[in-house]
């Protein structure tokens, strides 16, 4: 028997109410295994942080309109009341953000906000889940994680945030990470040691990651499957190997040129 999908998208469709009609997503379908890596790549506004918005249920549909399924582990998110995509969101999806900084109220320590984190999705007693938070921190190689636990956002770098939002998954275990240019702020020491935590997520928890990325090598350091969304659309969709190989598709084609390579001339 065929397992089911952690992340199964079919006929995503979103619009805009006001206006001109006008098609944000064009029938996006995507399908993500367990353990397995999903890149999304493709040019500024093409639909990639929509279509991960629309997964958390994070879009606007006073002024939107989403059509299709999107089925976590085969149970439907379209139809589910706000109060149970917030618990959903967390728990079994997590998040990793471009700007971390994002995530995180200013005016709490990150320690309070991991504790209350991790109480929110659990049965964990205060002490408990501060011991936890402390030990994910740690195994995330930051310094000093009792120091960090006391620390404001505010007061941690970009890539140190980064980390604790990954240490909090790491806790939480979520069947499926989106991860929306979770390295494209940080530096190349910052951003190896991301990528490896996110690699670690995969290989310990068996988590599904939807890692949208616009750097290429990235994608194919991490995805095994990639989606090239263009326009609001999936124009080319395949195994990392065969994207890079043999892409199809003259979009694909004209990406792949378009990227840095040492010691060619532009
Ligand atoms: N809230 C919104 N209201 C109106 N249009 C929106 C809204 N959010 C996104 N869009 C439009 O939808 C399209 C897709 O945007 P999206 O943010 O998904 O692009 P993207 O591929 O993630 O780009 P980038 O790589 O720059 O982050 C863009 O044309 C954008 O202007």
């Amino acid at each position: 028997m065929r397992e089911t999908n952690v992340l199964e998208v079919r006929g995503l469709r979103v619009g805009l109410k006001a206006g001109e009609p006008a098609e944000l997503l064009q029938s996006v379908g995507l399908s993500l295994g367990r353990g397995r890596v999903l890149g999304i790549v493709g040019e500024s506004g093409s639909g990639k942080s929509l279509t991960c918005s629309a997964i958390l249920g994070l879009l606007d549909t006073r002024s939107m309109t989403v059509e299709g399924s999107i089925r976590l582990n085969g149970r439907e998110l379209t139809d589910l009341p706000g109060r149970a995509l917030r618990r959903i969101r967390g728990k079994e999806i997590g998040c990793i953000m471009q700007n971390p900084m994002n995530a995180f109220t200013p005016v709490y320590t990150v320690g309070s906000q991991f504790v209350e984190t991790l109480r929110t999705h659990s049965r964990l007693s205060k002490a408990q889940a501060r011991e936890q938070a402390v030990r994910s921190l740690e195994s995330v190689n930051l310094p000093e994680p009792d120091k960090i636990m006391k620390r404001y956002p505010h007061q941690l770098s970009g890539g140190m945030l980064q980390r604790v939002m990954i240490a909090i998954c790491l806790c939480l275990r979520p069947d499926l990470v989106i991860a929306d240019e979770p390295t494209t702020a940080l530096d190349a020491v910052n951003q190896l040691q991301v990528l490896r935590e996110l690699e670690r997520l995969k290989t310990e928890c068996g988590t599904s990651v939807l890692l949208v990325s616009h750097d290429l090598g990235v994608i194919a350091q991490m995805a095994d499957e990639v989606a090239v969304m263009r326009k609001g659309e999936i124009v080319e969709y395949a195994g990392v190997h065969e994207l890079f190989d043999d892409p199809k598709h003259e979009y694909t084609r004209m990406l792949l040129q378009a990227r840095p390579r040492i010691g060619k001339e532009a």
